[in-house]
């Protein structure tokens, strides 16, 4: 249980996702000119290529389920190796990730899940697969850079994962009993929501993606 056939700790994680036109409201002045839905929601899913990209590289990740409320607006990233589905009804971030974990335990009630970001362009899968191995089997969390949110929740094998995803969800986790991961994981924890955010993932090196997008805007770096 939570473990692969190799030995190595195997992880289903879950990323939740709004309609990218419609998330990461925070994010809107970080493109140059009048706000445009298309080049907003260029960006929100360049963020999440990148994520979903070091993600599925990782060691010890096995399944990446894209939970989106609208998941039509996804296909651009159904040429990953993830699966993307839709919640049956508006069910609300952590309603999501619950409906996500029920998917995951139909093929394995045993599971380790994880709940990650859909924005940390700069993540290296070297920096996730460390994450996964200090959580060794306990229910643990990475807070981001700022210690107030959470870029990554994971369950202990086959336990619930009892997400609490929201303004302030570090301390919740915590509270709940989650563990704190302890490495340093600059990357993890250097989730998007702001453009300051943006300027500190480029300082992390971004994903080809985002990059590419940021370049192609003309962003001045
Ligand atoms: N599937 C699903 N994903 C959600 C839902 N609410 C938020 N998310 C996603 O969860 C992540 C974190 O959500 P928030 O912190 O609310 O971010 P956001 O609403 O995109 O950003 P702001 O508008 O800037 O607050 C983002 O990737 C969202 O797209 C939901 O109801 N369903
Ligand atoms: C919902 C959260 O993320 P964000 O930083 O995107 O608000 C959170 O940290 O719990």
């Amino acid at each position: 249980m939570g473990f692969g056939h190799d030995g190595d700790v195997a992880v289903d994680l879950i990323v939740p996702m709004k309609p990218p036109a419609a998330g990461k409201s925070r994010l809107r002045g970080a493109l140059h000119g009048p706000w445009d839905e298309r080049r907003h929601a260029a960006l929100v899913l360049a963020l999440a290529r990148d994520t979903l990209l070091a993600a599925t590289a990782s060691a010890g990740v096995r399944r990446v389920l894209v939970v989106g409320s609208a998941p039509a607006t996804l296909d651009a990233l159904r040429d990953l190796d993830v699966e993307v589905v839709g919640e049956e009804a508006a069910l609300g971030l952590n309603g999501a990730l619950r409906a996500g974990e029920r998917l995951l335990r139909v093929s394995d009630r045993g599971a380790t899940i994880g709940a990650l970001q859909a924005d940390l362009p700069a993540l290296r899968a070297e920096e996730l697969a460390a994450a996964l191995a200090e959580a060794d089997d306990r229910r643990c969390f990475a807070a981001d850079r700022h210690g107030t949110g959470t870029t990554l929740l994971v369950s202990a094998p086959g336990q619930p994962l009892d997400p609490r995803f929201g303004r302030g969800s570090a301390r919740e986790h915590a509270e709940s009993g989650a563990v704190p991961l302890r490495l340093a994981a600059p990357t993890l924890r250097g989730d998007v929501d702001t453009p300051a955010d943006l300027e500190h993932a480029r300082l992390l090196g971004l994903g080809t993606h985002t990059a590419a997008l940021l370049e192609r805007e003309c962003v001045p770096h």
